[in-house]
């Protein structure tokens, strides 16, 4: 029974870590496996699917809130219908958003019967960003659990910051988490043995790490009131309506909440004037750059043939000519910012006066 199980991979780390560059080498290296990826995100417009690769992988998007809390029936699903492709996978990667607690995530595995027979989690493998983690770990309680639960770290972005940074922030991470393998990285390159069917997964360590992991709660029912920003209001109300009177509460302890201070904007439109767009994002990220966690795009120039793929961490923006847009395709400009405290109204008007104008 047990060599029929398919391995999964749970992909974790903070907004912008580099997780989506680590799953595109994943899908273009040549190792002549078939893997089906999940991936979940966070705010409303779906971009990530756009930045993976176009490759002969399956791969399933459930954008409609955060996997960690609310999507969980959703994930139980997807894993169940793969298993049953003619076929099979030799794997399965989920790709978790930046602002989830893998925890939960880790825990759909052990909790349904016939996912667990059919599955067996390989590892937790958590990406931080060498640059940002610090702050990170300081600010977000969900960077914290990300690296906690880590079987393997890649400790990304290494050629932003120096041999000291480096080392403090691995210092750090060993404080938070003895157990896990660090790998340094730049732009997620590491050889995929070293991430992939590791068989890494420690049950003991977990249990000694939270209790309470396997005790799967009764699944609450929350799937699908949450949002497409997960809807807090809705873990308040659970949290409520689901008082016992015994005073351990659940979701306080596997879900602990969001940083309910994130949110996103997004932001659609036509074809853009270059000449307005690219200072337009150059003085956004300068002014708002510390409240931007992260930042994609994906938008029509005007007169480009290309599509133009925008990203960003903080003050960090990268852009590329991706692909030729399609015949079929509108020509659309999508554009997401994840962050603290943005004024949304600023950005929104701004970002309309980028529009390129046509007659
Ligand atoms: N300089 C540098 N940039 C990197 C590195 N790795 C990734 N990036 C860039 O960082 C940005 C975020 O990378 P992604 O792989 O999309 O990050 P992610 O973790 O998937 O992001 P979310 O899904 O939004 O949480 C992109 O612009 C990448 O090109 C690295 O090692 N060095």
């Amino acid at each position: 029974m047990a060599e029929t199980q398919i391995p999964v991979t749970v992909l974790t780390g903070y907004l912008g870590a580099g997780k989506t560059t680590l799953l595109n080498r994943i899908l273009s290296e040549n190792h002549g496996k078939k893997y089906a990826v999940v991936v979940n995100e966070f705010g409303e417009i779906g971009i990530d699917n756009d930045l993976i690769v176009e490759s002969d992988e399956e791969i399933y998007e459930m954008n409609n809130g955060c996997v960690c809390c609310t999507v969980r029936g959703d994930l139980i699903r997807v894993v169940e219908g793969l298993m049953k492709r003619p076929g099979g996978f030799d794997g399965i990667l989920v790709e978790t958003t930046g602002l989830a607690n893998p925890a939960p995530v880790a825990q759909t595995f052990f909790m349904d019967e016939d996912v667990r027979a059919k599955s067996r989690l390989d590892a937790v493998v958590t990406v931080a960003d060498a640059m940002n983690l610090l702050k990170r770990l300081d600010d977000s309680p969900e960077a914290e659990e990300q690296i906690a639960f880590a079987d393997v770290v890649l400790l990304n972005k290494i050629d932003l910051v120096s041999a000291e940074q480096i080392a403090a922030v691995e210092r750090r991470i060993r404080e938070i988490n003895p157990h896990a393998t660090i790998h340094r990285t730049e732009r997620s390159a590491i050889d995929l043995d070293k991430v992939l069917d590791r068989g890494a997964f420690d049950l003991d360590r977990i249990l000694t790490l939270d209790p309470e992991f396997l005790e799967g709660e009764d699944d609450h029912d929350h799937d699908h009131e949450c949002g497409p920003d997960c809807d807090h209001d809705h873990h308040h109300r659970h949290a409520h309506g689901h008082d016992h009177g015994h005073d351990h509460d659940h979701d306080h302890h596997h879900h602990p909440r969001h940083d309910e201070s994130v949110f996103s904007i997004s932001l659609r439109g036509g074809e853009l004037d270059p000449g307005k767009f690219f200072p337009w994002i150059q003085e956004v990220t300068q002014v708002e750059g510390p409240n931007i966690l992260r930042l994609k795009g994906i938008l029509a120039m005007d007169r480009d043939p290309d599509r133009y793929v925008i990203q960003g961490v903080h003050m960090i923006i990268e852009g590329t000519h991706q692909r030729p847009w399609r015949d079929d395709e509108p020509r659309e400009s999508r554009l997401v910012f994840i962050g603290r405290k943005l004024n949304e109204d600023a950005i929104r008007k701004s970002f309309e006066a980028c529009l390129a104008k046509k007659n």
